[in-house]
């Protein structure tokens, strides 16, 4: 199979597994015959300093070129200071506003080896699997006004949370869609005892769910599911929310995982072209030191190879790999619990060689 790949790797450690992650597709390419171009596109911090600009048009025309694109992360305190309009973030909402990546899926499931590094416990978190479906391009992230104000002759700032009918609509939909593929249950967090957003959203919820028979459907105050996330995370099949709360509450049950470095997502368009990025960010304090942990990047890369390319075998093999290696009880430190620990580049390496042991079935 020929595809060709766009590859954003931004700034700190999102530049580091993002390398990692395609020699592993290398690997993918070179055991199973297939031909990977790889296209190179600048986002974030990095394309501030050199370009000027945190997405530069040139990074949009190599993503509409291909067939996927792979993102690491952006961000990190030199760029802190810079003024709203350039900092690196407004370079990941542009390139999620231009692709029209709406929804955000981000699967959250326990590791059998792992069960014992997650911060809650073991009998707690033992079979959990359940996917974040995360609203990427609306609400608080891009409502305007969002400026200072004076208000009451002080200064002040204001931020938009807004929806059309529509934006939710699409999102809750593909909810739906994902959870009659699966346990049949989907979980609608809104704050709608506050908020008309979410009150709008909880009616939208009700008219899709009626074309969904099979499919039950609940409501959820946020607080509440921040808290159910850590009290009785099994009993989550698909959550749906806006975006920011899906924003934080997928950090958060980055933890049952285990570490934040365990989550991949996948961004998906209705144009078919879609991203794949870690949950995770740009992480500067642990930047340069070969050290981070790969794994939601080269998860993230499965997904691609299974929801982009439809190469489902390739995505099981790498999954496995991962899965191999956290088996035979290596780890990269933010897993190790201060104990041995192995680096980025060679948590890349065991992949990669069980990659070359696996079976290739051709489809
Ligand atoms: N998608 C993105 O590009 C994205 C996502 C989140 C944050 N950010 C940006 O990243 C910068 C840093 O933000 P932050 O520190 O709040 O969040 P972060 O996700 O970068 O890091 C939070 C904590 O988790 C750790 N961590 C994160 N990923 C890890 C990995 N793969 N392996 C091991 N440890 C890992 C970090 O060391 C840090 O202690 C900010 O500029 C922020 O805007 C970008
Ligand atoms: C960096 C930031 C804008 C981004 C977000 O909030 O969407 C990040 O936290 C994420 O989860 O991808
Ligand atoms: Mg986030």
């Amino acid at each position: 199979m020929e595809k060709t790949i766009a590859l954003l790797p931004g700034d700190g450690i999102g530049k580091e597994v993002l390398k990692v992650t395609v020699d592993v597709l290398k690997a993918i390419e070179e055991h199973f015959h297939h031909q990977f171009q790889f296209q190179y596109g600048l986002i974030g911090g990095d394309a501030i300093d050199q370009t000027g600009t945190p997405l530069p048009d040139e990074t949009v025309e190599i993503c509409k070129n291909a067939d996927a694109v792979l993102l690491g992360a952006v961000g990190g305190p030199k760029w802190d200071s810079n003024p709203p309009a350039l900092r690196p973030e407004k370079g990941l909402l542009g390139i999620r506003k231009q692709l029209d990546l709406y929804a955000n899926l981000r699967p959250i499931i326990t590791f059998q080896s792992l069960l014992d590094e997650s911060a809650l416990k073991r009998e707690y978190i033992d079979g959990v699997d359940f996917i974040v479906v995360r609203e990427l391009t609306g609400g608080l992230y891009f409502g305007e006004p969002s400026e200072r104000i004076t208000k009451d002759g002080e200064e002040g700032a204001v931020d938009t949370l807004i929806y059309k009918r529509s934006e939710i609509k699409r999102i809750i939909v593909s909810a739906f869609e994902m959870a009659s593929k699966r346990r049949k249950h989907v979980t609608s967090v809104d704050k709608a005892n506050v908020l008309e957003t979410s009150r709008l959203w909880r009616e939208i919820a009700e008219e899709v769910a009626k074309d969904y028979p099979d499919v039950t459907l609940e409501h959820m105050l946020v607080d509440n599911a921040a808290m159910q996330l850590i009290n009785a995370p099994k009993r989550f099949d698909v959550i749906v929310t806006e975006n920011m709360f899906g924003d934080i509450l997928s950090d958060e049950a980055s933890m049952i995982t285990g570490s934040l470095g365990m989550l991949p997502s996948a961004s998906l368009s209705s144009t078919g072209l879609h991203l794949y990025e870690p949950v995770h960010g740009s992480a500067p304090d642990i930047a340069g030191q070969n050290i981070a942990n790969p794994t939601a990047m080269i998860l993230s890369a499965a997904m691609m190879l299974r929801h982009s390319f439809d190469l489902e075998n390739e995505a099981k093999v790498l999954e496995d790999a991962v899965n191999q290696v956290l088996q035979s009880g290596k780890r990269t430190a933010d897993l190790a619990k201060g104990g041995p620990s192995i680096s980025t580049e060679q948590l890349a390496e065991e992949i990669k060689a069980i990659i070359a042991k696996s079976q290739t079935v051709s489809k």
